[in-house]
């Protein structure tokens, strides 16, 4: 069987006597959005820039294609589209001419769909890029990678500087990137954005790995909140066992339900309840865990 496209095998980079990142071992199949999450100072984006070949890992080694991402940087980044946390962009040509000379560089011509997608994000591309603002410019960075149908895209911390709307069409973007088959990693600090798109979340801890979470296996999750007014239940939905802690002294109940929703329903009509709150199982209790 053949490798995922992206590879990293104990990646580890030192800065001087200080460990950035730690033995990462992930991988990213081809059609595959997998987020890379942690707060500041994480790891993500020396993690990201050791997979684009920018920084010489200390140990261990990262392939994208097959290509080590350090000694064959050339055919790696053939295959990949990045967006950097901070931009160095070219302020005397438009946005138009910035994309054609990307373009170029990697041997394609932009066809109709750049003024489609500028459309969408709501950008002129053909004005300088002096005269845009930085949230404009970083949708020109984005139009320059979205466009190209390369295997992989990677951003460092791309919804940055986004307004709420913008946002969310680069969400649906990276959706319809992974529809075309083209992979997605990028890096977040936000649980929401992650939650939305991604297939798979690794959560990143002083340069750690310290999760990864199968985003499938909390959208089957309901996280269930409730203030009880009498004594607890005996068991819990379809008569299964309550954890011990699920309902406190002063009556909060919380747990996390896996199962049909009538027998959910059917349990929470039963009890005492003077509130209830049913949501899908998200992120944040996860990451509470490894940030709290
Ligand atoms: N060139 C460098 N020299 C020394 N230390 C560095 C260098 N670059 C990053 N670091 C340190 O490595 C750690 C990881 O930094 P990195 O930029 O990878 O984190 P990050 O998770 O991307 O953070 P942020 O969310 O703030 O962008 C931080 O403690 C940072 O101070």
């Amino acid at each position: 069987m053949s490798e995922p496209l992206l590879v990293a095998d104990h990646l580890t980079k030192d800065y001087g006597t200080f460990r950035a990142l730690a033995d990462l071992t992930l991988s990213v199949a081809a059609g595959e959005v997998v987020g890379l999450l942690g707060p500041n100072g994480s790891g993500k984006s020396t993690a990201l820039r050791l997979m684009l070949g920018f920084l010489k890992p200390t140990s261990g080694r990262a392939r994208i294609g097959g290509f080590d991402c350090w000694a064959d940087s050339v055919e790696t980044r053939k295959r990949v589209a990045y967006l950097p946390g901070e931009l160095r962009l070219y302020d005397t040509m438009t946005g138009r001419r910035l994309v054609t000379f990307l373009g170029r560089l990697r041997g394609d011509a932009p066809g109709p769909e750049v003024d489609a997608l500028a459309k969408k994000l709501d950008i002129d591309i053909d004005r300088p890029l002096t005269h845009m603002s930085s949230g404009m410019k970083r949708k020109v960075a984005l139009l320059a990678v979205l466009v190209p149908k390369v295997p992989l895209i990677i951003l460092d911390e791309p919804t940055n500087t986004l307004d709420p709307t913008m946002r969310d069409e680069l969400l649906e973007q990276l959706k319809s990137a992974r529809a075309r088959g083209q992979a997605v990693l990028f890096s977040s600090h936000v649980l929401q954005e992650v939650e939305t798109v991604c297939d798979r979340v690794a959560v990143l801890r002083r340069g750690e790995l310290v999760h990864v979470q199968e985003m499938s296996e909390l959208r089957e999750g309901r996280s269930v909140s409730a203030r009880l007014t009498g004594p607890p239940p005996a068991h819990g939905p379809g008569g299964a066992e309550l954890a011990p802690n699920t309902v406190s002294a002063d009556g909060r109940l919380q747990m996390t339900f896996r199962g049909p929703l009538p027998v959910l329903l059917d349990w929470l009509a039963r009890q005492p309840l003077t509130d209830l709150v049913i949501e899908p199982q998200g992120l944040a209790p996860i990451y509470k865990r490894f940030h709290g």
